[in-house]
């Protein structure tokens, strides 16, 4: 039985063989680690970024690690949220890559919070660690994050990634590193910004920059960091692959972390979603409600129509690649983005009687159907209410979901 760390001996007698790949190293030491051990770190999101990320943190021994997610452990994560498992399906993510990180190193203490982080829990969920990684995937919850890590004076360290790109920051670093603001003062607008559902993401990449994220914790935690603040850019496609910008310093007329110091109840009394430009359109849903009916056709009335043996022609608008992913047979691909680039080419291709538009989930098709009629007033166009993925729900459940 160890007795424990002593006097003269810091660490349990374990611990040195644990952690002693890291202690050798020049500039870390038994001091680095002892660092480590006294440091807490919050990973608000247990998702793409935030499974590397803890892992990592909590491989490196940090003493306290908070891991903030209200979202529950799905199929689709698994493809990179690498600490879930298929036994975890349904279960809070929280909980869920808790038992991971417990798995991986039993001497650290782990506090699991199920709850989204809003302006109302912000300041006293995130008051307790010494480092914040924002490890989400949506702005108001980066603004949310960057203000709350100002007011409580702790680094934030950011990560970001899409497709096949990712981005790397810390902010509030030091005395003059920027806040989020300061580098974004204002929103994107709600549809430039898609989630990984709606834009895809190679999972290597988040594991690329959640690693980061861990690594530039570790860093300023044990003192290794340079104090320059950077941002980091990746794109995995590109040569060479990283590029790093230096960024300006605080903004004098910043909002949160200007020289006026931070607006009063800049936290309390700021409605992220609407200051974002308002609460992203649910696309199932809204394909569900919009359009008039007889512009429209719900899948049961494509499924008689196609079962009718009548000529029809059924267009699929999606991008090439989700159409090589899957497509209803007899359907012709015709990808939104060509139809928008030149609409009048694939004009002669639809003079059938009856022309049905399908997407994914219903909302390319109206923009597509609605180009058709541009063109041509008198085609019979409708689009399939609920795209594909209505399909998948209502006529053919082994039709795949993506
Ligand atoms: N305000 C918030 N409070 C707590 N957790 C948040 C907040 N905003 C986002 N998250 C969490 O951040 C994580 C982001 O990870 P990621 O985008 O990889 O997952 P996802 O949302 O499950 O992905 P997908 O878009 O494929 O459904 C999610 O688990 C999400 O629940
Ligand atoms: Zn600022």
């Amino acid at each position: 039985m160890d007795p424990g760390p002593t006097e003269d001996r810091l660490l349990y007698t374990s611990d040195y063989l644990r952690y002693g790949r890291q202690m050798i190293l020049d500039g870390f030491g038994l001091e680095g680690q002892i660092k480590l051990q006294r440091s807490s770190a919050v990973v608000v999101g247990a998702g793409g970024l935030g499974c590397p990320a803890l892992q990592y943190l909590a491989a490196a021994g940090v003493g306290h690690i908070g891991i903030i997610d209200h979202d529950k452990v799905e199929l689709s994560n698994l493809q990179r949220q690498v600490l879930h498992s298929e036994q975890m399906i349904g279960k809070p993510k929280a909980y869920s890559a808790a038992e991971a990180i417990r798995r991986i190193n039993s001497g650290i203490q782990v506090t699991t919070l199920t709850e989204m982080l809003s302006p109302s829990n912000a300041l006293s969920l995130l008051q307790p660690y010494d480092v914040i990684l924002d490890c989400t995937d949506n702005a108001p919850t980066r603004y949310l994050l960057s203000d709350t890590a100002v007011r409580l004076g702790k680094p934030l360290v950011s990560g970001a990634a899409q497709k096949y790109e990712g981005q790397l920051c810390i902010y509030n670093l030091g005395q003059n590193g920027p806040c989020y603001r300061c580098i974004f003062p204002k929103p994107p607008a709600p549809q430039a910004v898609g989630t990984c559902e709606e834009t895809g993401i190679l999972g290597a990449v988040t594991g690329i920059i959640g690693n980061m994220q861990a690594l530039e914790a570790v860093k300023l935690i044990t003192g290794l960091h340079d104090g320059n603040a950077t941002l980091l850019l990746f794109s995995a496609i590109s040569s060479p692959p990283f590029r790093s910008i230096k960024l300006r310093a605080r903004q004098p007329t910043c909002p949160a972390c200007g020289q006026q110091g931070p607006k009063p109840h800049i936290i309390e009394g700021t409605d992220y979603v609407t200051f974002c430009g308002g609460a992203r359109p649910n696309w199932l849903e809204q394909g569900l409600i919009a359009g008039s009916p007889g512009e429209r056709i719900r899948v049961e009335d494509l499924r008689r129509e196609m079962d009718l043996q009548e000529q029809y022609l059924l267009i699929d608008v999606r991008p090439r690649t989700e159409f090589g992913i899957c497509h209803l047979p007899g359907s012709k691909s015709i990808p939104l983005s060509e139809l928008l680039a030149e609409p009048a080419t694939h004009i002669p291709a639809i003079r059938t009687t009856k022309i049905f538009v399908l997407c994914r989930l219903g909302n390319d098709s109206q923009i597509a159907a609605q180009v058709f009629r541009d063109l041509d007033p008198n085609l019979n166009v409708r689009d399939v209410v609920g795209g594909l993925r209505a399909w998948s729900q209502h006529i053919d459940p082994q039709f795949p979901i993506y």
